[in-house]
Parts: C-alpha cells; sequence; structure tokens
C-alpha cells in the first residue's frame, strides 16, 4: 500500500493533470470533435444536417443515453476510408498525450460502419496503424476492443466476430455497448463463450442505466473482466462484495453519467463510496466529444464537485494500470512512474 504524502487542496488539480494514468473507457467513435466532423464530411462531399460546428454542439443536449446514441450514430457516418479511421484515432492519441494518458484500450464499433458499406479492414486497419504510431510517435501505449452493438442480435454479433477474426492480431477483446436496458447480457451468452474460446479479453458496459442484475449477468453468464460504468453497483450491498473481492474493475465515466442525466449532478456521483467501498474503480472519459470532457477534464471536474483527495487520486491512477490488460512488467513499471510522481510532488 503507498501511502501518498501530504498534498494542498490547492495543488491537487495539478497532480491530477501530471500524473501518469490509463484510460480504459473510450468509444473512439466518441472522440470525433465537431470540427473533424465537418472536416471529414467535406473530404468525403457528405452533406450533413446541421449548417455549421456551432449548430452541431448545440445539438449535444442529451437527457439520457439513448438520446445520446442517437446523434453518436449521425455523427459516426462521415467516417469512410481507411484514412478517416486514423485521422479520427490520431487526434485522440495527441489529446490523451497532453492528459498524460500513457496506455489506452479503445472500444470501436464495427457495426457502425459496416452496416453502411465500410469493410472491416479499412475499420481495423486505420485504427490498428493509428494505434501502432501512438506507442512510436507519442509513446502512449494502445490497443483496440472490438464493442457489439446489443440493440442489434446475437446472430449479427456472430457475422461481425467472422469478419474481424482475419484481423484477429490487431485486437486484444470484445466488449457490448449501446442501448442497455431491455437488451441483458444474457442474449450474448454464446458469442461471449466463444470469444472466449478464442483467447480475447472480455468487457461489457453493465449497470451504467441499468439494474445490478445485468451487472451480476456480465459477470456470471458473460465471464466479463471488467464492468463499464457499473455505477448502479451501489444498489446491491452483495454485487458490491463481488466487485471488491474479485477485485473486478469498474471503468467509471463521471462526466459521461452527468451529461446522460445517470446523477443530476456530478457533486452526487458516487466515484468516492465505489473507491471507499474497496472496489477498483478508475475514472475515463468514454465519449469525450460529445461530454465535454477529456481525462483530465473528467479527474479535476469530479474531484472539485466530490472533495475526494490525493490518496484517491493515487488509487485510481494504480486501479488503472492493474485493470488494464497490458503484462505484469509493464504494470509495475507504469505503477512506479505514478508512485515517483507522487513522492516528488
Ligand atoms: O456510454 C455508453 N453506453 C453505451 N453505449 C455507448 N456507446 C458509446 N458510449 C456509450
Ligand atoms: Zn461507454
Amino acid at each position: 500500500m503507498f501511502t501518498v504524502p501530504p498534498i494542498s487542496p490547492e495543488r491537487l488539480p495539478e497532480l491530477l493533470r501530471l500524473m501518469p494514468k490509463a484510460e480504459l473507457h473510450i468509444h473512439i467513435e466518441g472522440s470525433l470533435e465537431p470540427e473533424l466532423i465537418f472536416a471529414l464530411a467535406q473530404r468525403n462531399k457528405i452533406t450533413l444536417p446541421y449548417p455549421d460546428v456551432e449548430s452541431l454542439r448545440r445539438a449535444y443536449a442529451f437527457t439520457n443515453l439513448q438520446s445520446f446514441l442517437d446523434i453518436y450514430y449521425a455523427g459516426a457516418s462521415v467516417l469512410i476510408t481507411e484514412q478517416d479511421f486514423y485521422d479520427m484515432a490520431r487526434a485522440y492519441f495527441v489529446r490523451a498525450a497532453a492528459d498524460n494518458v500513457v496506455h489506452a484500450e479503445l472500444f470501436f464499433d464495427p457495426q457502425t460502419h459496416t452496416a453502411r458499406g465500410i469493410a472491416m479492414e479499412t475499420v481495423i486497419n486505420g485504427l490498428h496503424r493509428a494505434c501502432v504510431d501512438a506507442k512510436a510517435e507519442l509513446g502512449v501505449s494502445a490497443a483496440l476492443i472490438l464493442c457489439f452493438l446489443r440493440h442489434l442480435s446475437e446472430e449479427e454479433a456472430f457475422e461481425t466476430l467472422e469478419q474481424a477474426l482475419p484481423l484477429r492480431d490487431k485486437f486484444i477483446g470484445v466488449g457490448l455497448d449501446s442501448s442497455e436496458v431491455g437488451h441483458p447480457p444474457e442474449k450474448f451468452a454464446r458469442v461471449f463463450a466463444r470469444c472466449r474460446e478464442l483467447g480475447l479479453h472480455l468487457v461489457a458496459h453493465a449497470g451504467e442505466e441499468g439494474p445490478p442484475a445485468y451487472v451480476w449477468a456480465a459477470l456470471d453468464v458473460l465471464k466479463v473482466e471488467r464492468i463499464d460504468h457499473g455505477v448502479q453497483s451501489v444498489k446491491d450491498p452483495a454485487l458490491m462484495r463481488r466487485l471488491a473481492q474479485d477485485r473486478i474493475a469498474l471503468t467509471v465515466c463521471p462526466l459521461s453519467n452527468q451529461k446522460l442525466c445517470v446523477f443530476p449532478d456530478l457533486a452526487d456521483h458516487n466515484l468516492g463510496q465505489l473507491l471507499d467501498a474497496g472496489l477498483a474503480a478508475t475514472v475515463n472519459s468514454d465519449d469525450p466529444a460529445y461530454f465535454g470532457g477529456y481525462m483530465n477534464d473528467n479527474f479535476v471536474q469530479t474531484f472539485a464537485a466530490t472533495g475526494l483527495t490525493a490518496q484517491h487520486a493515487y488509487q485510481l491512477a494504480a486501479n488503472s494500470f492493474e485493470a488494464s490488460f497490458i503484462d505484469e512488467p509493464a504494470k509495475r513499471a507504469f505503477t512506479e512512474r505514478l508512485q515517483n510522481c507522487f513522492a516528488t510532488s
């Protein structure tokens, strides 16, 4: 257990920004800024239903997950070529590096693109090339996690997996995202079992808007290694004990939760409650272009609103390395860098 030296509250925001961290919950299509949406639309001769960047940004007023997803899928329609996918991911990596993100595991939604006639290799090759360059040029290590859209059928998830398997060496795992309520994890039991046999890492969104039962099912039916969001778990004490005992990480996204009205206010967020119950919670941006903040915005705004401490900050960053899918020596090296950052602050 690393004890953080005394740090004054005024210096905490700087430390939050400076500390090395991993991002484990970022939908790369959710990093498409309105400016890039317009630039790609122009490059690909696509007419958008908004006259300019400002009017598109004004449409980013959400009441729940579905109201966001409708506009998020529409924004992704400007992605056509491999270079478009590269440019989107590159812009994210540059922004992440500025926030001292040293490792990122990126979700992507291939079905959003293959349904529009874009080839699977166009999507994966563009994103993968950006991951390779992020390491070489920005010092950010990166990996891809293919997400199945849960509002579609399990059969369609199997077809997507088949299309992606020729590129198996370019992604490390699978996840489950999109509309949660009404689409429980059990719907994808067989395809996740197949992915497990293939040696892929498994994660799933659960307990963002959906009930604790969905978190249980993600753990016990899908056998996931991490839960994305999971903030509804606090409603079930037995689930909280299970998550703490098994060190199942929750990839929490505070600004997303605020913008999608999961919590009425950032000050009401339960991140502190999760950490104090011994859960391996992490902080992440989810869809930063839509929710008004990248990693450091999430850290700084959440700490300011909830009064979390420097010890919580250390724990969140340490959890992000522990919960990542990098090897043990890399985890140790990142954790050492983190401890040095706190020790010299
Ligand atoms: O927060 C989210 N939840 C579910 N699906 C998503 N797809 C992008 N972001 C999200
Ligand atoms: Zn998400």
